[in-house]
């Protein structure tokens, strides 16, 4: 995008960015929940807003590629330069590779927060540093960075962590694939409503939003832009912000064939914050049926009643291993805790935050809840595992490591006309496929015997 107008001094867009890594970097902050209440403290709106929300988000998605670069630049390692100085090193260097900021605006710009955040000290080192990355191209760089390693490579091209392209490349077993896969993860995604029926046609709400009807869920809807919350449909309940992958996940549940009649106890395992609790809700409510939502966390377990509210869902604060109930379900949902992998395009700074080692434990934990749910559903009854990670092992291996007996039921027959889906019978979406986020989805079926 083309920049706005703004000097190098009282320069609220990059401050706004600038705090928002200096919360990511020093508190563990989420970006997509610190960068708005910083736009509002800064009063910065309009193209100013848009400028800053580019400069985190991409300097945060981008954040190994540009250390790569800095730590050539300034000839050391990015750990030896102090946190504050480095991050707005990292922001210089975004504007230099990324954007059309002019050289000396990028430079002057930096060298002026380094001072204010930082002190003078520091200003000469960000300037020689900067000046330095700014005689290259980022293509150019990457030229310099080369190790002849493909997933070193591509991971410092496509600016993702080496274990991620090692889980991506298992997942789709394809190069150009991975490639695209990793590319798609760098585009700032569309934000998806879903419209709950019952409640807003699909049709009014994208004439509310201004947006346009999505790609494959009946109730999605794609905005350009714009703040969401803002809507009458959200303010009022009638939607939720939810990722058409996400939908497509709860809805291919509730069309899951079972044996027998009965099909009015519905049940959310892993409900927080509440997205896919919202949707079988409004889903529930029309066909009569009854929703539980079972979440660990309290403050998530209020995040799902609040969001429900209206709804036919009843909201429990357990733990989904130990929940325990007098009557069986018709259908149970397992939106298993995951590393997060499919949705790496919507929370810029995930990918640096996660780390392989993350995973056996979840791993452990998904397994514990798919047995849990296959003991709380009814024979005939249907079990859907879903993650938002495409990584192997907390997918297929999650589903293939089920014992017993159970029914595997083809998942794509619940999601017609959609296009790549691969063999069955689970299936992965993914960005560069289907324009969702990364949802994994198996349907399990319990035996009338057994
Ligand atoms: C992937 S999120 C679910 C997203 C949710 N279904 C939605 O669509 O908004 C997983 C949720 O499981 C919860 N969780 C983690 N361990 C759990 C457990 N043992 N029992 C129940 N919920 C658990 C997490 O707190 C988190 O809210």
């Amino acid at each position: 995008m083309t920049p706005p107008e703004t000097g190098p001094t009282g320069d609220d867009p990059r401050m706004v960015a600038y705090r928002t890594l200096a919360a990511v970097t020093e508190d563990d902050a989420y970006a997509n929940l610190v960068l708005p209440r910083l736009l509002d403290f800064h009063h910065v709106t309009g193209r100013d807003a848009a400028f800053a929300t580019e400069l985190a988000y991409g300097t945060l998605r981008l954040r190994g590629t540009l250390d790569a670069i800095i730590s050539a630049a300034a000839r050391r390692e990015v750990s030896a330069i102090e946190p504050a100085a480095l991050d707005v090193l990292r922001l210089g260097a975004y504007q230099l590779l990324r954007t059309r900021v002019a050289t000396h605006a990028a430079v002057d710009t930096s060298v002026s927060l380094a001072r204010e955040v930082v002190g003078h000290r520091v200003s000469g080192f960000v300037n020689a540093v900067l000046r330095k990355i700014s005689q290259k191209n980022a293509s150019d760089w990457l030229d310099t960075l080369v190790t002849g390693d493909e997933t070193t490579d591509l991971a410092l091209e496509f600016a993702h962590p080496e274990w991620i392209v090692r889980e991506f490349r298992k997942a789709l077993n394809d190069e150009a694939e991975v490639v695209a896969a990793l590319g798609a993860d760098n585009d700032a995604p569309e934000v998806h409503l879903a419209a709950r029926p019952g409640l807003i046609s699909t049709r009014a709400l994208a004439d509310e939003a201004a947006g346009r009807r999505g790609h494959w869920s009946p109730y999605a809807v794609h905005l350009s832009g714009g703040a969401p919350k803002d809507l009458p449909a959200i303010r009022t309940g009638r939607a939720h912000v939810q990722d058409e992958g996400s939908q497509l996940m709860a809805v291919a549940l509730t069309r899951a064939a079972l044996i027998g009649s009965e099909d009015d106890r519905w049940l959310d395992l892993c409900a927080g914050p509440g997205g896919k609790a919202s949707l079988l809700g409004a889903i529930a409510a029309e066909h009569g049926a009854r929703v539980t939502a079972v979440e660990v966390s309290p403050h998530r377990a209020e995040l799902v009643a609040k969001s429900t509210s209206g709804l036919p869902v009843t909201v429990v604060t357990a733990d989904g291993r130990e929940f325990e109930s007098d009557e069986l379900f018709d259908r149970v949902l397992v939106d298993a805790p995951c590393s997060g992998l499919g949705a790496l395009r919507r929370r810029p700074e995930a990918r640096w935050r996660r780390s392989e080692s993350d995973v056996p434990a979840l791993v452990e934990l998904q397994r514990e809840l798919l047995s849990a749910a296959l003991r709380l559903v009814r024979p005939g009854g249907v079990v859907a595992y879903v993650t938002c990670s495409p990584a192997v092992a907390e997918t297929t291996e999650v589903v293939s490591a089920v014992d017993g007996n159970v029914e595997r039921l083809d998942i794509r027959e619940a999601l017609p006309d959609m296009p790549d889906l691969g063999p069955g019978p689970s299936v992965q979406l993914w960005p560069h496929r289907h324009d969702t986020d990364a949802m994994f989805g198996a349907l399990l079926r319990r035996p009338i015997a057994g």
